[in-house]
């Protein structure tokens, strides 16, 4: 695909990412097994899990820092789980990871974090450096703040330094490990707008651990949730937001009834009563409006491809079913 972006035409999709029978555990404990999903190139996916499901090693997983007990993880066809050091140091090129504190350096300034993965990967001049530094900074607003340490600016500028470093390297795949973690809900508000802005515009593969249910309910093509081990399910964002399953219920509407207990799984018997107890309501059939959250869209004077027409017009479709109840 190609379009214009800062007025340079790129073209790219992102890559896709194919897991299949994917187990890991540490020493006797298996953190999940058997997971197999397929995160479609240049499309959102988001990742939900109870804490300690293993979301994070999930992602570690993906760019080959930890290796799986059993099951492959093809990135553009290539199976990360086999390769070698140096060759994975090559697929890890096509990755942008966000972590969670931005994992800046302390003592440099934004610009030459930011500038970091450009100086130590590429052979760039420093005003080819420059030149992209800036790009990016104006991606995520902080033009003005290039002489700022990190340790001067809030939380939430810090996670978006985090992300422009994050973009430098112009990856197909970005994973983002809880971004909106410590962020208050208007930064939060303003990161989603930022991640589909962005999504939008340089159309990688970008897939989001995040507990913030508001979030994961608004800017994701598509849903996983991770519990008792599993993936218990992977799909469209609308399919999740509408299922039936009473974990994916659960935490989608962010209940205390239901499978999930505070420290670790409940009993059947428990889960049935507080399920009667919820009442008629819960169970009948329900009208797909209820349950849908409206889809954030990329901002006003951003170019969209061609798939977001598509989720305009599901959008369009579902909001006449929930006024017409049709
Ligand atoms: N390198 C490691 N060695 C041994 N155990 C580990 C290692 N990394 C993670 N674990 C264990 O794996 C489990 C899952 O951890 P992980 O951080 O992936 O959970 P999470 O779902 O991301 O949790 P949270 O939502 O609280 O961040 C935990 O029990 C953790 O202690």
């Amino acid at each position: 695909m190609s379009e214009l972006l800062h007025g340079r035409r790129v073209d790219r999709m992102g890559v896709e990412i194919c897991v299949e029978g994917l187990t890991k555990s540490f020493g006797h404990q298996v953190i999940w097994q058997d997971v197999s999903l397929t995160l479609p190139a240049g499309e959102v996916s988001v990742m939900l899990g109870p804490s300690g499901t293993g979301k994070s090693v999930f992602l570690k997983t993906l760019v080959g820092l930890l290796k799986p007990d059993r099951g492959s993880v093809k990135v553009a066809g290539r199976d990360v789980t086999k390769l070698r050091e140096h060759e994975l140091y090559e697929v890890r090129k096509l990755f942008g990871v966000l972590f969670q504190d931005g994992a800046l350096f302390g003592s440099m300034s934004l610009y030459d974090n930011i500038a970091f993965p450009l100086r130590e990967h590429t052979r760039k001049s420093e005003s080819q450096i420059r030149r992209i530094v800036l790009e990016k900074m104006d991606m995520v607003g902080l033009i003005g703040s290039e002489g700022k340490l990190p340790g001067e600016i809030s939380g939430g500028m810090r996670k978006r330094a985090g992300l422009a470093r994050a973009l430098v390297l112009d990856p197909e795949v970005i994973l983002f490990d809880e971004p909106d973690s410590g962020l208050d809900p208007v930064r939060v508000a303003y990161l989603n707008q930022l991640i589909v802005d962005l999504n939008a515009q340089i159309n990688a593969t970008f897939l989001i651990v995040t507990h913030d249910i508001a979030s994961a309910r608004q800017v994701p093509d598509n849903i996983g949730l991770l519990f008792r081990r599993e993936l218990v399910m992977f799909g469209p964002r609308e399919e999740l937001l509408t299922s039936d399953e009473p974990v994916v219920r659960q935490f989608l509407n962010g209940r205390m009834q239901g499978p999930i207990g505070m420290a670790e799984e409940k009993d059947a018997a428990q889960v049935e009563q507080e399920l009667a107890r919820l009442g008629d309501a819960d169970r009948k059939p329900r009208h797909v409006g209820n349950d849908m959250t409206p889809r954030l869209m990329p901002g006003p004077g951003i170019a969209r491809p061609p798939r977001w027409e598509a989720i305009a017009r599901r959008e369009a479709e579902l909001h006449r079913k929930a006024v017409t109840g049709a």
